[in-house]
């Protein structure tokens, strides 16, 4: 693959093609034109500062202007590459709210789950969501699909089915405009919550009179004792951190901006992996329910950002440029 590039009055714009990509630009909007060629179209928009923007794939694209048209490919390498890694543990569930051990019960959110994760919705309603990673339990996707409700990309997250051929085939959607309009969203039993074992349907603090609340807090908080017939979270991080590497990060790598909806466990032992903790340091994150987690991933390293306060939070979007110029690109489409 080499750039195809063309000349137009800001500047030569390269984009990704074969040579044989010689095409036309036409204008389509204030600051937008579409590129048409024998093998492509794609809508770039001008950003000002020198930069344009486009969507590649499931990939959105900011490049810059050159004076100069180059004819190899922008280099796609992992040291470039930046991307946004949000990770929200569920809205209160119906179980939260009654204080019980819940484990893998499959169990919904509350009236004030949906309104968290509404809530968690506006903070990163300008931050670039390209894929959703989600348990396979009901509380994870209603807290991802609730959140999407807010992000100005007006984008549909669509669950996709791939348990077998039937299902893939069923679910296809046969418009490609569609298809760039919507967000996929993988569920992985992987993401789940630590099974609780024995202690599923118990209530915390009646288990804390019961067993001693020392003994309940290792249980809840410490690296490697199991709950009775549960998994302990060195059990847990072995499938979520294992299903993050080998799905999650590889995504990030090729510079797509990623949401995780998941689980105060699963997340624990996922945030333990990014920020390296040992497992003493471990016992003391505690995850809020529905607070989203902003990570920046480049040249290979994870960036704790912290939880946006709200769309507008300047800091946000200062944290990385790609970040700056996709808030610039949604405010000209909104504003
Ligand atoms: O499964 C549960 O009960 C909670 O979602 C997480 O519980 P914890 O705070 O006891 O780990």
């Amino acid at each position: 693959m080499v750039a195809a590039a063309f000349r137009h009055p800001v500047g030569i714009i390269q984009l990704h093609g074969s040579l044989s990509d010689a095409g036309s630009a036409s204008k389509c909007g204030h600051s937008s034109f579409r590129f048409i060629s024998k093998n492509f179209a794609v809508d770039v928009a001008l950003l000002g500062k020198g930069h344009c923007s486009y969507r590649q794939g499931q990939q959105h694209v900011v490049r810059a202007l050159s004076s100069q048209a180059q004819t190899t490919c922008p280099s796609s390498s992992s040291s470039h590459v930046e991307s946004a890694l949000i990770l929200i543990r569920h809205g209160e569930s119906m179980w939260n709210e009654k204080n019980l051990f819940t484990g893998c019960v499959d169990v919904p959110l509350t009236k004030r789950g949906v309104d968290e994760a509404i809530e968690a919705g506006k903070r990163i309603s300008n931050i670039p969501v390209d894929m959703i990673y989600t348990s396979s339990l009901i509380r994870a996707q209603m807290t991802a699909m609730l959140t999407m409700t807010q992000h100005h990309c007006k984008k549909v997250p669509i669950i996709m089915h791939n348990e077998n051929r039937q299902a893939k085939s069923w679910s296809q959607i046969y418009s490609e405009d569609t298809e760039k309009q919507s967000i996929p969203v993988i569920t992985a039993w992987q993401l789940n919550e630590r099974m609780y074992g024995e202690l599923q349907g118990l209530n915390k603090l009646e288990t804390a009179e019961r067993y001693g609340k020392e003994q309940v807090h290792e249980w809840r908080r410490s690296y490697n004792s199991p709950p009775p017939n549960g998994e302990s979270l060195e059990m847990c991080s072995h499938r979520a951190v294992a299903y993050f590497k080998d799905h999650i990060q590889p995504q990030l790598q090729s510079g797509r901006h990623v949401m995780v909806a998941a689980h105060g466990n699963s997340l624990r032992s996922i945030i333990m992996y990014l920020e390296n903790l040992t497992s003493l340091e471990v016992v003391n994150l505690e995850l809020p329910t529905g607070l989203p987690l902003l990570y920046i991933y480049k040249e290979g390293k994870f960036m704790r950002r912290g939880s946006p306060v709200g769309p507008t939070e300047a800091g946000v979007y200062a944290y990385t440029e790609s970040l700056a110029l996709y808030k610039q690109t949604l405010d000209e489409k909104l504003y």
